[in-house]
């Protein structure tokens, strides 16, 4: 795997584990890494005799998941740190140059967020610049933010500057240990295959740091950077304007809101788009507003997780009579909503019930600007396949087109470009984990215009005196109920994550799939992973297969469907399921039970937690 070293010469440094293999990898990171803590910390697991952690940490590398490269920061090739940010920026060098014979005039964009960690001597900032350092050294361009961005403006920068790619180093929402390295490509769009193999192909083969790629002082001294940072936020809040209908009123309103940036990047970006649309600026959560790569407040930063984690918003935003919380995840592509029911109590929307929303109110102003009823059939909107279908029947009804992707952004963006070749317009795209996409200003989710996008939602409806809850239920009305359920197990042991799919895929005899979860008959299995879908007359997936997670969707008889997915950025399997029903049914507690009890049916039949020893998310 790896290239041969001539380590004779450093012979009397050489460490040992008494496993030879294991001392090649062992060596090879003294010799390439120039950290202190990442060395300091290979050398101590040595001398601890820590075999089985230097193998983890050593013996593999990290892949391209649902959204990059994502791992602990720390020692080791598995892990992110200077030296395979340098192999992965390395590798990247490579393929671009392959792919890109102007590579030289185009350059590269490289963002960062605020992440870092003491014990390994990593931070963000010093990974991007490492990055930077890379390119420059090889003479290609690098347009380097000279501050922390929300990752939706590294995408951005990627087509405003003509870049051949762009680099964001960034974990998101995941535990604060964690970071990662976002790939973009020239369209904008996170790279998906085949350009993740080829990239991770090239890394391997040039994982030997090259001698300059260490070169970090080229960030100031190479007239080949420079930084994008005030003309793509200029640019950026300038074009944010195509979004907004409703300036007077956004100028006028006496609904007050409230921001969490939970620790992250979005604070001073969300308060400039804010103003953008004519608004006074957002009450900011001040525990939260600036950057901490401790997340202090938070008992985890994903404000996906809801309650527990708002709570901070929601106290202030009682405390300020703000109707509306929004909250950002630290890298601002995300955004969680919540509106006040009554003094003390809060609605805290679903990404499902969000989209839901946003898809109507896209849909609104689209026809308001478009006169002409048959451009609808250029109108497109998109979801991942383990979203509610909610646009899939709005679409039906309203004569627009719906496709689904596989889960992750990357999927979306991808798709979005394919359709703007032919002349489509895609006016909304969602994850149901909180990633919207208004419009196609960026080609990925992006917390920052969705924050003001619901904003100026919330301020036309309370003109008419109605909430964005009540909205809903007229959308559910007029489109029929979508219930959904989204929730995960953590398990950290990727042999039984195999076990409990291999199990699916054979529950019934070899190759036979379960054909009931409880009482509950299946009359259709969609298998990603293995490419199997039984509704298709040619048993095919139309999804492209993804052999390297595991997917598999169960279709009830009772019209409730339901997916079973590995999480590509964080040891969980996650479930989801939906039901929808026809407009008009309005017996909404029968169908709220009925699907609690095929999801707790799915979880405890399908994902056994006792006996998986499977952690349970706590509520
Ligand atoms: O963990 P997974 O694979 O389910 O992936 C999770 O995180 C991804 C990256 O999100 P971010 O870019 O904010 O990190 C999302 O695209 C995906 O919908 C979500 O389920
Ligand atoms: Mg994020």
């Amino acid at each position: 795997m790896w290239s041969n070293t001539d380590l004779d010469a450093n012979a009397n440094s050489l460490m040992s584990t008494g496993d030879a293999e294991l001392d090649k990898l062992v060596n090879q990171w003294i010799s390439w890494d120039k950290n202190a803590e990442t060395q300091a910390q290979i050398k101590s697991l040595v001398q601890e005799g820590r075999v089985e952690e230097l193998k983890k940490r050593l013996c593999s590398r990290m892949t391209f998941g649902t959204a990059g490269l994502r791992a602990a920061m720390g020692a080791g090739f598995s892990r992110v740190n200077d030296l395979t940010i340098i192999q992965s920026t390395q590798g990247m060098y490579v393929y671009l140059a392959k792919c890109f014979p102007d590579l030289r005039n185009r350059g590269l964009v490289v963002g960062y967020d605020t992440r870092a960690q003491e014990c390994s001597g990593c931070s963000s900032k010093q990974l991007a610049h490492l990055t930077a350092a890379v390119m420059l050294s090889k003479d290609v361009p690098v347009y380097l933010f000279s501050a922390y961005v929300p990752t939706p403006f590294v995408p951005y920068a990627v087509k405003k500057l003509g870049a051949a790619a762009g680099v964001m180093i960034t974990a998101s929402h995941n535990r604060k240990e964690d970071n990662g390295y976002k790939v973009y490509w020239e369209n904008g769009a996170q790279i998906s295959s085949p350009h993740d193999k080829e990239i991770l192909r090239c890394i391997e083969e040039n994982c030997e740091p090259w001698a300059e790629s260490w070169s970090q002082e080229l960030v100031v001294s190479s007239s080949l950077r420079t930084d994008p940072l005030k003309d793509i936020c200029c640019w950026y809040m300038e074009e944010l304007s195509t979004l907004c209908f409703h300036r007077e009123l956004n100028m006028q309103t006496s609904l007050k809101f409230v921001h969490s940036s939970f620790h992250g990047v979005g604070h001073a970006y969300v308060q400039e788009a804010f103003r953008a649309f004519g608004f006074p600026p957002p009450i900011p959560v001040p525990e939260q507003m600036n950057p901490d790569p401790d997340f202090p407040t938070v008992s985890c930063p994903n404000p996906e997780e809801g309650e527990s984690v708002l709570a901070l918003s929601l106290r202030l935003a009682e405390k300020e009579s703000a109707k509306i919380v929004l909250a950002t995840d630290p890298d601002a592509d995300r955004l969680a909503v919540a509106e006040q029911w009554d003094k003390c109590s809060w609605k805290i929307f679903s990404g499902n019930e969000l989209a839901a929303l946003l898809g109507w109110w896209m849909l609104l102003k689209w026809k308001e600007t478009h006169t002409d009823p048959a451009e609808i059939k250029r109108v497109y909107m998109l979801a991942t396949a383990v979203s509610s279908r909610i646009l899939k029947t709005m679409a039906e009804m309203e004569g627009f087109h719906f496709e689904e992707t596989l889960p992750g952004f990357k999927w979306i963006g991808n798709k979005i470009h394919e359709l703007a070749k032919t002349g489509k317009e895609v006016v909304f795209s969602f994850e149901e984990s909180i990633g919207f996409l208004c419009g196609r200003m960026v080609p990925d989710k992006d917390g920052v215009s969705a924050a003001v996008v619901v904003a100026e939602m919330a301020v036309f409806l309370h003109e008419k005196n109605v909430t964005l809850n009540k909205q809903l239920q007229q959308i559910y009305e007029t489109y029929g109920y979508h219930i959904s359920r989204t929730s995960y197990v953590i398990c950290n042991n990727p042999q039984t994550v195999k076990e409990i799919f291999y199990r699916l895929r054979n529950f019934e005899g070899d190759g036979v799939y379960p054909k009931k979860c409880g009482e509950y008959s299946i009359t259709h299995i969609r298998d990603v992973t293995t490419g199997y879908d039984s509704s298709q007359p040619n048993k095919k997936s139309v999804l492209p297969v993804s052999k390297s997670s595991q997917m598999v969707t169960f279709t009830f008889q009772n019209g409730i469907i339901a997916t079973l997915r590995t999480s590509g950025t964080e040891p969980k399997i996650k479930y989801y399921t939906e039901f929808c029903a026809l407009p008009g049914k309005r017996d909404i507690a029968i169908l709220e039970e009925e699907l609690a009890k095929v999801t707790s049916a799915l979880l405890e039949e399908y994902l056994e937690p006792e006996r998986n020893n499977l952690i349970l998310r706590s509520v």
